[in-house]
């Protein structure tokens, strides 16, 4: 009889191919700020974000061949922009987790040639669904971070008939250490150095743990767990740095009547639900700007499940679950509010009472 976990291979596969894809987004983001990657060339966001999206999906497509996938990217842009194109297939082929590393064989596929980039690219162009397996990825999340130095992360999680089975966040600006207290404001100049790159995952029913993103295989996984909130004086709050991404005007709102005393932490991308998972946060809070914004599936969903393995519940501002079996967005719901669970009807009461949803 077999004792292999349930998803262990998706898992492994999974915190591979992002621990890979960050490697080439890292230099990425280090040609950025050397001014290597050049105006001329298009923004280094572009360049990362095709670079690290054709990386994963080739792992997914040699490891999981059936299973469909829901990415943010795909190649159109490419398909005109032959200089662009060449650039990234440059950076794609040189982008190996190392030659001592036998998890690079364990990957599997890569990416052939140019035309097989683009292949690879429009494979992530499934519609989703409630049925069956989906892969869906963000390959940069928090594109303005990465731009300003703040913080940005490799999204990828696993569907199975919309619920979210395994989801892997690699945030490499990110403190290794689960217990490094969060700066008020994240926002801006968050290296990769020494002590930073950590990797956050789950799997269903099995927890959440978080280890080092450069390690490969060979640093152990730590469990990650929300912290108590003992008193809401003293909790802290996570939030976009992008005020056309949340209203913030309603979150100070919500804090105030929640007796939070600190100022919000603003920080790009899923970062925000690995920092309350492992304690260093509290509460994150994503208040929509607009009636018509649907939020997408990849921006959250290796992030709900994290957070929920962790200890915490994730809603809508209406109280619902993600839906993550509707398409490519959330169109069932709106905002969302991650807390740990003991705490998190009473955030929502407030959040409801400020947003006039009562
Ligand atoms: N009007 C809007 N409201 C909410 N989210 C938005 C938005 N416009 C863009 N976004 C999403 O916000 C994500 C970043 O979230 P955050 O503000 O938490 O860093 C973006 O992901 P990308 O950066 O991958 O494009 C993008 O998908
Ligand atoms: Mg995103
Ligand atoms: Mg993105
Ligand atoms: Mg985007």
């Amino acid at each position: 009889m077999s004792t292999t976990a349930p998803y262990a291979r998706e898992l492994e596969i999974a915190q591979l191919a992002v621990q890979r894809a960050a490697i080439l987004t890292k230099r990425v983001f280090h040609e950025k700020a050397k001014g290597t990657v050049s105006k001329d060339d298009a923004s280094p966001v572009t360049i990362g974000d095709f670079g690290a999206q054709a990386l994963i999906i080739s792992a997914l497509r040699a490891n999981f061949p059936h299973d469909a996938i829901v990415a943010e990217e795909e190649a159109a842009q490419l398909r005109s922009d032959e200089k662009l194109r060449s650039l990234i297939w440059g950076l794609v082929k040189e982008t190996k987790l190392g030659d001592a590393h036998a998890e690079e064989e364990l990957l599997g596929g890569g990416v052939k040639d140019e035309a097989d980039l683009l292949e690879v690219l429009d494979l992530g162009r499934s519609e989703g669904g409630r049925v069956g397996r989906v892969w869906t990825l963000d390959p940069i999340d928090g594109t303005k971070g990465f731009l300003r130095g703040g913080q940005y992360a490799l999204a990828l999680a696993l569907l199975e008939d919309g619920d979210v089975k395994v989801g892997v966040l690699g945030c490499p600006n990110l403190p290794v250490d689960d217990e490094a207290p969060l700066a008020a404001d994240i926002g801006a100049n968050q290296t990769d150095d020494e002590g930073r790159g950590v990797i956050f995952s789950s799997v269903i029913g099995q927890g959440a743990t978080s280890r080092p993103l450069g390690t490969a295989g060979l640093a152990e996984s730590k469990p990650i767990q929300m912290k108590e909130v003992k008193e809401m004086a003293s909790a802290s709050f996570c939030e976009s740095v992008e005020s056309g991404h949340s209203n913030q005007s309603e979150a100070a709102q919500i804090a105030q009547k929640l007796g939070i005393t600190k100022p919000s932490v603003r920080m790009d991308s899923q970062a925000k639900y690995g920092s309350i998972a492992r304690g260093a946060g509290d509460i994150y809070l994503r208040l929509p700007t607009s009636k018509t914004y649907q939020e997408k599936i990849w921006d959250h969903a290796a992030g709900d499940l994290i957070v929920r393995e962790a200890g915490g519940q994730v809603t809508d501002t209406k109280g619902r679950r993600l839906d993550f079996g509707v398409g490519r967005t959330l169109a069932e719901n709106s905002g969302v509010i991650a807390a740990p669970a003991a705490v998190h009807g009473q955030v929502l009461e407030v959040v409801q009472e400020v947003l006039g949803l009562k």
